[in-house]
């Protein structure tokens, strides 16, 4: 008999299911607190009872658990202070969805060098989300490979689904059953269907192919998830933060008979990915948060910022020695000062419009 299948597949390696990496690095209850007090509060204000901003902020990529964790201690500090007018959510992304090829992210390939030890990447993966939740700061990731939430989904209070990947099925099926709300954003050319659309199939009940905890092949049967909603990225080489562009959101939200829930990612079009213009796009987004709260509308409820400890990217050397520390591998960041300064001013320009209605 003439082989027909496998013809492209060099080699199955087992993986251990999720539950045995859970059991290596189990949820601890602090971590479980803070998972379980991010999503609250994410969806009271998806729900429109909590009139704060959530902010998801963080580096483009982790690829340096202990730049990452300086990055965290810092960013909870900020969070704290921050509180009466922002939900910070950290960014802690693993998964790179690529235009073409580059570094797939951690998980892929932790060690950067192409030798892709999966195994390896998700459970330090887990080990780093559990320490961002002790710290006290919930974690926004991008679920990009549909079995992975199996492996991590306990430990993320914000998921996205990128603009590669909104349109997808796949990602729309996994979405319905994420415990976590879920943002889509528009796609790379700018169009808002496939997010809008994603939303809807994402709140809807399906079935599908998956894993379960002990890692066999089932059937998976999902609730759907009401907690969807849009982020505009820019695209089609255009921003789409601007009042017109959010304007035009509303209006695709309003026809598909969808809440006004917009997230803003100041970052990847939307600022050209030049890092020096994400301020201006947040200054922006704030003025507009800020006039239709007094005009007692309200559209904008989130914020991204792609930030690190360093401003710019690096790319990956060889020699792993030679990297800067605390600097992108992936997309350009703003560094930490030009961060606080933008949490710090957006939190005063908010102040007395906002007002937290449960503060510490
Ligand atoms: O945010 C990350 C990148 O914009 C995305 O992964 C695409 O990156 P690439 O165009 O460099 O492949
Ligand atoms: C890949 C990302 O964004 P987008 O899907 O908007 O390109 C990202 O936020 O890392």
């Amino acid at each position: 008999m003439q082989q027909t299948e496998n013809l492209n597949i060099e080699a199955f390696e087992p993986m251990p299911t999720p539950e045995e990496i859970h059991a290596r690095v189990p949820l601890s209850d602090a971590a479980a607190e803070s998972v379980l007090a991010g999503r609250r509060t994410l969806e009271r204000i998806l729900d429109g009872t909590d009139p704060r901003v959530f902010v998801v902020v963080g580096p483009c990529s982790i690829h340096d658990p202990v730049a990452g964790l300086d990055y965290a201690r810092r960013l909870k500090k900020l969070a704290d202070e921050v509180a009466g007018t922002m939900l910070l959510v950290m960014r802690v992304y693993f998964e790179k969805p690529r235009t073409a090829t580059g570094w797939k992210g951690y998980i892929n390939d932790p060690r950067m060098d192409d030798s892709f030890h999966i195994e390896e990447g998700m459970q330090k993966a887990r080990e780093f989300l559990l320490a961002v939740n002790e710290i006290g700061l919930p974690a926004a990731t991008e679920a990009l490979d549909p079995i992975g939430p199996q492996y991590l989904g306990d430990l993320i209070a914000w998921v996205a689904i990128g603009a590669r990947t909104s349109e997808s099925q796949t990602h729309r099926e996994m979405s319905s059953g994420l415990s976590a709300p879920v943002g889509f954003k528009n796609g790379t050319d700018g169009s808002l269907d496939a997010a809008v659309n994603a939303i809807i199939s994402a709140s809807s009940q399906h079935s599908f192919l998956g894993i379960n905890m002990q890692g066999r092949s089932s059937v998976v049967r999902t609730a759907g998830n009401r907690y969807g909603h849009l982020v505009l990225r820019g695209g089609g080489g255009r921003p789409n933060y601007d009042t017109v562009s959010v304007a035009l959101a509303e209006a695709a939200l309003d026809k598909a008979k969808l809440p006004h829930n917009i997230v803003v990612d100041c970052s990847h079009a939307n600022s050209y990915k030049k890092p020096e213009l994400q301020p201006l796009v947040m200054h922006d987004c704030i003025n507009q948060i800020a006039d239709q709260r007094k005009a007692g509308h309200r559209s904008i409820v989130g914020l991204m910022i792609e930030s690190f400890i360093e401003a710019g990217n690096q790319p990956i050397p060889a020699d792993l020695s030679q990297l800067k520390y605390g600097c992108s591998v992936t997309d350009a960041c703003v560094d930490w000062a030009t961060t606080e300064k933008m949490l710090r001013e957006a939190d005063a320009a908010l102040r007395g419009v906002i007002t937290n209605p449960n503060p510490a």
